[in-house]
């Protein structure tokens, strides 16, 4: 039986490649897993390591109340998430998705902010929305991932709350997820058992160690049976399922932690170090591929609609040759780009002032420009 590769003893790297650019780390988990909880964490973490290097953190929530860390860019002041869900007439999730969306428009100015301080910083830590679907499943979160992994080596944190994964069937269906999860990202995973200080994670390691233990966990659950004592339909498509999220396994770096007492915290990074090899290893390469396909399929597209126009024009100035005189592009004519005013804000860089741009009002025609009291 294969084992699975999931305590990671491996030291920091040493790879000199990228060496300036800073690890990001997206944390992913359900609602509740413990995400905010595990930023401040690992943020506290980096701050006594080294206090002249410390994260620079982003706030992808825009509808938590509280956040247990001071982030560097907070979609909050850039998106009042309330506003959104009474202009847009939603519902709280809808307003989350809408809200993500609208930051989106503005995440390359995020990305600006966030080059700038490559050289200064080793992490760059992005905390998503509780629900989880709202950031893995939208375009938007799809986005924000592809844009922050083709230019810094980007690992996924994937959190787990560890006390509530024991029964068979809740293991599985997060273990199913992380696995939709990494293959739609394909970005090195690191599975992170939260709140260990409450129950260990050393199950959830056998289970993925060998997929028997998992079974013979599943045969004497309760409820996995019925009446006559035959496995359920439920019963029989986990032990299936075991088999397949064996090879899933594989894939993975697991640690335990406690974002309470911080025991872990150390073996976490150990995974990220690891991870960022396997991200120049692995992903690079295939991103640069995908890259040059784009740019291939981009080229032979705009060639095609350049000669589509070219010969539309030769045929129009046949027809008309006194036309071409009167139409002449003049720039003084071209739309502003209504783009460069400035939204997002880095909190570390300018003392918070307190105020916030607003874009779903700043899109309102007659409201541009206006900058509103953040709520209390
Ligand atoms: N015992 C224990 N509790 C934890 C740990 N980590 C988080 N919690 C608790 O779990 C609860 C949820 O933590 P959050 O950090 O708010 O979780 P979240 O995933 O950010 O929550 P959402 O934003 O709602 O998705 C809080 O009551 C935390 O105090 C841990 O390691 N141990």
């Amino acid at each position: 039986m294969s084992s699975p590769h999931m305590v990671v003893d491996s030291p920091p790297s040493t790879s000199t490649v990228d060496k300036k650019k800073p690890v990001c780390i997206i944390t992913i988990g359900m609602a509740g897993a413990g995400k905010s909880t595990f930023v401040q964490r690992i943020n506290s973490y980096l701050h006594s390591s080294d206090p002249n290097k410390p994260p620079y953190i982003l706030n992808l929530d825009p509808a938590v109340a509280f956040v247990p860390y001071e982030a560097n860019i907070d979609i909050r002041d850039t998106v009042n998430y309330p506003e959104v869900m009474k202009q847009y007439n939603l519902g709280p999730n809808g307003g989350i998705l809408t809200a993500l969306n609208l930051f989106t428009t503005k995440f390359d100015q995020v990305l600006e902010l966030v080059e700038k301080r490559a050289e200064d910083v080793d992490y760059v830590i992005l905390d998503t929305p509780g629900q989880i679907e709202i950031f893995t499943w939208s375009a938007s979160g799809a986005i924000i991932t592809d844009a922050v992994a083709s230019s810094l080596p980007t690992v996924v944190a994937y959190i787990i709350d560890t006390p509530r994964t024991t029964a068979p069937a809740t293991f599985m269906s997060n273990m199913l997820y992380a696995c939709s999860i990494l293959y739609k990202t394909k970005l090195p995973f690191i599975l992170v058992f939260n709140k260990t200080d409450v129950q260990s994670h050393q199950f959830a390691l056998d289970w993925m160690a060998d997929f028997e233990e998992f079974q013979s966990a599943l045969a004497s659950h309760e409820g996995t049976r019925d009446s006559e004592g035959e496995p359920t339909y439920m019963n029989s498509l986990m032990n299936s399922m075991c088999l397949v999220l064996d090879e899933f396994y594989k894939n993975l770096k697991a640690v335990g932690v406690s974002s309470v007492t911080g025991d872990g915290v150390k073996d976490f990074f150990e995974a990220v170090d690891a991870s960022r090899e396997e991200y120049e290893r692995e992903y690079l390469p295939e991103l640069e591929k995908a890259r040059k396909h784009r740019e291939k399929t981009l080229k032979e597209a705009k060639d095609d609609s350049m000669n589509r126009l070219l010969n539309d024009l030769t045929i129009d100035r046949a027809k008309n040759p006194q036309g071409l005189s009167s139409e002449q592009w003049d720039p003084e004519l071209e739309e502003e780009d209504d783009d460069t005013e400035i939204n997002i804000i880095d909190r570390s860089e300018e003392p918070y002032p307190g105020e916030y741009v607003d874009v779903t009002r700043a899109r309102r025609h007659e409201d541009e420009n206006i900058r509103w009291p953040r709520p209390a």
